[in-house]
């Protein structure tokens, strides 16, 4: 079980999930963050500014948060922090387990690691892939990622990008959304704030019901188009050459295909 986990890269996302940690209950002395330009690290959690500083930290796993972009240049002033019995766990999109492997010879195990910006709120999913696990090891990550939302195993490596797409870029594209439908509200003459309210609002019950409920979204969107009435005319501008899936289509293959991209540095 990891003991004491030191996130190398704090910004929006892992500092979301040392929010969603902390939130959860965990005691902060279990965290540790290397990170040369966070301005401060929450109460009880120790910030260090360089690898030789946080040599210091006691810790059994670190978590890599910072850029894709980066692991060439940092991964080798990281070995002293990576060695024998630490786990390595990775956000960095589309850096294979295999190139972590490269990256980190000396670590216990490497595990490619993909949540959203809700961990901060602890309803995040988080989907997971490793190699070199043992049994005990592998309860222990799950336990630990599962507290910022919902954690999920991952059996085919060759599908994490696609689901970084859907899960760990999904809030960009949900946000978007929100914009879209207040923006077209302003179009059609509705004032900015109460567009943007009603948008929001809109959304965040719409999905909290969806979770909720015991029927799929499409019988929900169903219940909402009553017959003969206003939504169906709507769904059918949506629906008509299956537009937004299309679109949606379109959108996660560029995301996923930019994780290949970023796996050979570019
Ligand atoms: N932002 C998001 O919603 C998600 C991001 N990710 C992954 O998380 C990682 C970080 O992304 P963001 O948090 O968005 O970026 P960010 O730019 O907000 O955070 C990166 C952090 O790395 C730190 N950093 C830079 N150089 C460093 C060094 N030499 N040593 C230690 N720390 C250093 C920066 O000071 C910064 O705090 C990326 O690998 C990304 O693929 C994964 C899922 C979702
Ligand atoms: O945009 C990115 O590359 C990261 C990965 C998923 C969400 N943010």
């Amino acid at each position: 079980m990891t003991q004491k986990l030191l996130i190398i890269g704090c910004g929006n996302m892992g500092g979301a999930m040392l929010a969603g940690w902390l939130a959860a209950g965990e005691n902060p002395a279990r965290f540790a963050v290397l990170d040369p330009a966070l301005p401060e690290a929450p109460d009880g959690v120790a910030l260090y500014r360089s690898a030789e500083e946080a040599a210091g930290a006691g810790h059994d796993a670190v978590l890599l948060g910072f850029k894709p972009q980066q692991l060439g240049a940092l991964g080798p002033g990281l070995q002293a922090l990576t060695g024998e019995g630490v786990s390595v766990y990775s956000l960095l999109a589309g850096i294979m387990l295999g190139q972590l492997g490269h990256a980190f010879p000396h670590a216990a195990a490497h595990v490619r690691v993909m949540p959203n910006l809700a961990a901060r709120i602890n309803k995040s999913p988080v989907i997971l892939c490793e190699a070199g696990l043992d049994e005990a090891a592998r309860t222990a990550a799950f336990a630990l990622f599962d507290t910022l939302g919902s954690a999920v195993w991952l059996g085919d490596e060759a599908q994490f990008d696609l689901v970084t797409a859907l899960a760990g870029s999904g809030p960009g594209f949900v946000y978007r959304f929100i914009d879209a439908l207040a923006g077209a509200a302003i179009d059609l003459g509705l004032d900015e704030s109460t567009a943007a309210s009603l948008a929001l609002a809109t959304v965040e019950g719409a999905a909290a019901l969806a979770a909720a409920s015991d029927v799929g979204p499409a019988t929900l969107a169903d219940r909402v188009a009553s017959p003969g009435g206003m939504t169906r005319e709507g769904l059918n501008v949506l629906d008509e050459n299956a537009a937004l899936r299309r679109l949606l289509a379109d959108t996660l293959r560029a995301t996923r295909d930019k994780g290949a991209a970023l796996s050979k540095g570019s």
